[in-house]
Order: C-alpha cells, then sequence, then structure tokens
C-alpha cells in the first residue's frame, strides 16, 4: 500500500489520502471515493433487481434514525443523478413513546424540509386508540414488542395506501437481516425465514415492500451518514429491550469479524430452501381490517381487540405447533415450538458460510 507523507493513498483515485477504511472490502479510501462506491453500489442493486419503474410512487419508511435518512438522503440523490422518475415521500409511524419518537419526529420533520420530500405521519392513537405508552402502561415492558412490531408494520401499510404509493422502501441493512436470520432460527419460524432474505415482499399485496440497502453494512451506514453531515435521530428507546433481540446480538460480542459474519449470515438465511412438501400459512387480506397479513389469524387485530376487551395477553401470547426441519444432510429433525398458525412445517437449508 502506496503511503503518502501523513497516511495512506486512496487506494481507487491513488491521488487523495485516505481516511475510511471500508468495513465490507478492508479498503483504505478517501471520502469521496467511499461515497461513489457505497452510492454506486445501491445503485446497481436497484438496477439489478428492477426494484423500481419510472413515474412509481414511492414511500421511504422515515423513522429518522440513521438508516432510514441515509436512505431518503441517497434515494433523493440517485433519482435526481440517474432520472429514476421516482416520486418519493417520507412515510412515519408515531407509535406515541414519550421522550422517544416525539423527538425523532422532529429529525423527520427536518428531513422533509432538507430533501423537499413530502411528509406524511400516522400514529398509533389515531389509526388504534392507543399509543405505546399507554400499551406499556397496561401490558408492561415484556411483550411490549410484539405489538409494536406488528401494529407499525399495519400502519405503514395504511400510511402507505393513504399516500397512494406502489412501493414502501425501508432502511433495514445487512446487519438487520443477519439478525432476524438468527431470531427465526431461535424462534424455528421457517415462514418468516424464508421471506426475510427477500429484497422485495408483498409483490402479490396492494403494495410492496423493498430494501435498498440489504447488502449494506451498517458500519458503512453510520460513516456515509457521518461523513456527509446527514442529519439523523440517535437513542434507543426503554422499550427496545425485546428479549430475543438481545439474545441474537449476542453475536455482536464475537469479536472484530462481526460484519463478516453478519454477511455470511444474511447470506446463510438466502440459501435456505422450504421443502416443495411443506405447508405454508398462505399470505393475504385479513378479512376484518383488510390489510395485507401473512397469517389467517391478524396479530395487529387480535392484540387491539385484547386491548380493548382489558385482555392484552391475548395478543401477545404464544401459540403451539411443531416444525420439522431437514438439515443439510438431510435426515429430519422434530421439533416441538409454540406457534399456532403455521402447523407442521418442513424446511431444507443449506449453510452458506463456506461460500462467498
Ligand atoms: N416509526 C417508524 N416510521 C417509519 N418507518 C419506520 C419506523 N420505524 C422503523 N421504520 C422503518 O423500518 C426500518 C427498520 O426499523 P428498525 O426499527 O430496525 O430501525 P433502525 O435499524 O434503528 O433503523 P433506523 O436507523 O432507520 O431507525 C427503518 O429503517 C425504517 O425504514
Amino acid at each position: 500500500m502506496e503511503r503518502k507523507r501523513g497516511g495512506r493513498v486512496c487506494c481507487v483515485c491513488n491521488e487523495a489520502r485516505a481516511s475510511v477504511k471500508r468495513p465490507k472490502t478492508l479498503q483504505h479510501m478517501c471520502r469521496e471515493c467511499f461515497f461513489h462506491a457505497f452510492e454506486s453500489e445501491i445503485h446497481h442493486l436497484i438496477l439489478n433487481n428492477s426494484l423500481f419503474s419510472p413515474g412509481e410512487r414511492v414511500a421511504i419508511g422515515a423513522s429518522g434514525g440513521k438508516d432510514s435518512t441515509v436512505l431518503a438522503y441517497v434515494l433523493s440523490k440517485l433519482n435526481r443523478l440517474h432520472n429514476y422518475g421516482l416520486h418519493l415521500f417520507l412515510l412515519s409511524v408515531d407509535e406515541g413513546i414519550t421522550g422517544y419518537r416525539d423527538d425523532s419526529l422532529q429529525t423527520v420533520h427536518r428531513n422533509h424540509l432538507q430533501y423537499q420530500l413530502p411528509l406524511q405521519v400516522v400514529s398509533y392513537k389515531d389509526l388504534y386508540g392507543w399509543t405505546m405508552d399507554q400499551i406499556v402502561d397496561v401490558i408492561g415492558f415484556k411483550n411490549n414488542c410484539t405489538f409494536c412490531g406488528v401494529f407499525r408494520r399495519q400502519a405503514l401499510d395504511r400510511g402507505a395506501a393513504l399516500l397512494k404509493v406502489d412501493k414502501l422502501v425501508t432502511g433495514h441493512n445487512a446487519d438487520d437481516i443477519a439478525e432476524t436470520v438468527l431470531l427465526n432460527l431461535l424462534r424455528g419460524d421457517v415462514a418468516r425465514l424464508s421471506r426475510c432474505t427477500s429484497i422485495t415482499t408483498g409483490e402479490n399485496g396492494p403494495i410492496s415492500r423493498c430494501k435498498p440497502f440489504k447488502y449494506t453494512y451498517e458500519k458503512e451506514i453510520v460513516m456515509y451518514a457521518y461523513f456527509n453531515q446527514v442529519d439523523t435521530f440517535h437513542r434507543m428507546h426503554l422499550l427496545s429491550k425485546c428479549i430475543l433481540r438481545v439474545c441474537s446480538r449476542v453475536d455482536q460480542g464475537l469479536g472484530k469479524n462481526r460484519t463478516w459474519s453478519h454477511s455470511r449470515q444474511g447470506k446463510s438465511g438466502e440459501n435456505f430452501r422450504i421443502l416443495k412438501t411443506t405447508k405454508m400459512p398462505g399470505p393475504g387480506a385479513y378479512q376484518r381490517s383488510g390489510y395485507s397479513c401473512s397469517q389467517k389469524w391478524c396479530k395487529a387485530w387480535g392484540g387491539l381487540d385484547g386491548l380493548n376487551r382489558g385482555l392484552p395477553k391475548l395478543g401477545s401470547g404464544g401459540s403451539r405447533g411443531s416444525v420439522g426441519f431437514e438439515n443439510g444432510n438431510g435426515s429430519k429433525v422434530e421439533k416441538s415450538r409454540r406457534g399456532k398458525q403455521s402447523g407442521t412445517l418442513g424446511f431444507g437449508f443449506v449453510l452458506g458460510l463456506n461460500q462467498t
């Protein structure tokens, strides 16, 4: 590696001083070359996967955090630069978490002005009659993630319907996907395991969802945000103590190869194959709400029903069933689990740990 007085030279332009060591490639780059590499990878992912068509209306799920804010920043830039012809919108869900979401929404309001993107905010209070603070008062800290997650999912769909968009993009990155793969493995949730690595989901419903940061490392998003001075909000909220998420973050302590192992984890998830004989819960529109749902029994409406009837545990409790899966050697393993809607499932998987 060539060195200039005062540091290394960028390995791409061979001129400027390197100020970044890319976590993905370990290359030493100057800021400009890093920005270019970061943006081009997302541009090529969009093109190679035909994520958008000209004239489409696209909502960006905007939480004010680094991932979704950088997504809004990069997507607006690429849309201008490469003439995608997209109509972009910011869509935020206000869960009603005092001291957290109210502050992060201020960031989204600033982003709305900075990037000149129309903003739609939908709130749990308006949609469901409950804020997350009120739900926690009733249910306590345990299990509140279940409510928050299923309500947010539906709230994003309802906000997207208000905006009349064709697609919804979220800032889920490679680390989030690796974490979700591990989480679904721990839960034995085959249906979600097969969906969580897809770049686009819900193609058969009214609004499909895409993850343009599917292969983007969290560390690079942080670097990109820092060097571009992207206005983001960063604070953990008190309700984010979901135990399984915490478990799946065990691997964060595995040392400095975490980024590498996350990309392998995501790759392994991609390589899971569901056996053709497996009976899967079919996606569909839940009859009471009409919103898309992966199961016949819609958790959002079940949870809301429980809350309104003074039986909040109805919406957060587990259920029963069993999963059967086949390991790489073809031998079948049966395992009981809690999970009502799926019945007996079978899946085969090929671990991609040795693959590039
Ligand atoms: N309240 C919200 N309103 C709109 N979109 C949201 C909201 N919460 C999450 N999302 C979307 O879902 C993605 C993943 O959410 P997650 O809770 O994992 O946040 P995160 O990893 O902290 O991301 P971010 O840094 O964007 O907050 C976000 O990037 C965003 O696109």
